[in-house]
C-alpha cells in the first residue's frame, strides 16, 4: 500500500512571518523574531479591545507589557530582520518588477513619480533607490532620518494634486492595524492620497502586501471578499503574487469610489482559522 500523504494544516496568521531561514543560528533568531512579532500583534489587538471597552487600567497594563517587550522599536527590528535577504528580501522589489515596463517611459528631464510608503523601515529598499521615484516615507516610529514619524491616519489630507501620490505602498501595514474597522478606514484613506496626474502613463496604484494567512485562512476574509471591498473603493487588481508566507497585490485606482458596507461575517469556519477581518463602513 502506498504511504498515506499527511494532510497539510492551514497556516495560522501568527506563523506567517518571517519567511524560512536556512542556517541553524538564523533559524533560532527567526523563531525569536516570529515570537516577538506575534506577541506585539496580539498585545495590540487586546489593547484595541480594552480601549473600545473603555478599560483604561487594562490599556495601561498592556502598554506596560508592550514596553517590556521592547515596544514598537523591537517589533520594527524584528520586521527588518524578516525583510533581510536571507528571509525572502525586500518586498518593494516586487512592486518595482511590476511597474518596470511603465517606468521605461521615464527619463531624468521629467519629474519623478511620487510614492507614499506607509510603514517604512528603510531608505534603501528597491523603491527608494529607484531613480524614477520620489518616495515619501512615513512610520509610526522613524528608524532613520529619511523616514517621517507620522501616523498615516493622522496625515493631513492633501489639498492639491501636488500633495497626492502616483502610488501608495502598504506592505505588511494593514495587518498591523489592530481592529477590522481601522483597516477599512486605512484602505479608504489611501484613495484620498492618490492622483492620476502623473509624469508618465501610469494609473494611480496601491501596492498591498499581507501575510498569506490573512486571505487564505481567515474566518472573515478571503481573496474574493477582499476583491469586493477593493472594487467598491474603485480598485482593480492588476498584479498578484504569492510566496509561502506573503501575498502581494497591485491595485489600480479607476476613480469610482463608492464604499459599500462590509460587516465582519463568517465566510469559512474551522478551529484553525484566524480572525483577520476588514470592516468597511459606507461613510
Ligand atoms: C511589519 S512592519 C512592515 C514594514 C515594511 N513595510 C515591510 O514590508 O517589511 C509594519 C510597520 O507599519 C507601521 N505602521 C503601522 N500602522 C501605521 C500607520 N497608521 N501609519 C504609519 N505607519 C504605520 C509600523 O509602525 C511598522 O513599522
Amino acid at each position: 500500500m502506498a504511504p498515506q500523504k499527511r494532510s497539510k494544516r492551514p497556516m495560522l496568521l501568527s506563523h506567517s512571518r518571517p519567511p524560512i531561514v536556512k542556517s541553524k543560528d538564523a533559524a533560532l533568531s527567526a523563531k525569536a523574531t516570529r515570537t516577538l512579532i506575534r506577541s506585539h500583534h496580539r498585545l495590540l489587538k487586546v489593547r484595541a479591545q480594552a480601549l473600545a471597552a473603555g478599560d483604561e487600567a487594562r490599556v495601561s497594563s498592556i502598554d506596560a507589557q508592550i514596553k517590556a517587550n521592547g515596544g514598537l522599536e523591537s517589533y520594527q527590528i524584528a520586521s527588518k530582520l524578516g525583510q533581510s535577504m536571507d528571509r525572502g528580501g525586500d518586498s518593494s522589489k516586487v512592486l518595482i518588477d511590476w511597474i518596470k515596463p511603465q517606468l521605461k517611459q521615464w527619463n531624468n528631464t521629467i519629474p519623478k513619480l511620487r510614492v507614499l510608503e506607509v510603514g517604512a523601515l528603510s531608505t534603501k529598499n528597491a523603491c527608494s533607490t529607484n531613480p524614477a521615484l520620489d518616495v515619501t516615507r512615513i512610520d509610526l516610529n522613524s528608524q532613520e532620518p529619511g523616514i517621517l514619524k507620522q501616523d498615516f491616519m493622522e496625515r493631513p489630507l492633501p489639498s492639491s494634486d501636488d500633495e497626492r501620490f502616483n502610488m501608495i505602498s502598504l506592505s505588511l501595514v494593514l495587518n498591523y492595524v489592530p481592529d477590522a474597522t481601522g483597516r477599512g478606514e486605512m484602505l479608504k484613506r489611501c484613495v484620498k492620497f492618490l492622483t492620476s496626474k502623473c509624469p508618465i502613463e501610469l494609473v494611480p496604484s496601491l501596492f498591498l502586501v499581507l501575510p498569506i494567512a490573512c486571505v487564505d485562512n481567515s474566518r472573515y476574509l478571503n481573496e474574493e471578499r477582499l476583491g469586493e471591498i477593493m472594487a467598491c473603493l474603485g480598485f482593480r487588481l492588476t498584479q498578484s503574487k504569492r510566496t509561502s508566507k506573503l501575498v502581494f497585490y497591485l491595485w489600480e485606482y479607476n476613480g469610482t469610489y463608492a464604499p459599500k458596507a462590509f460587516k465582519k461575517e463568517e465566510l469559512r469556519s474551522g478551529k484553525t482559522r484566524n480572525n483577520f477581518a476588514v470592516i468597511l463602513n459606507k461613510k
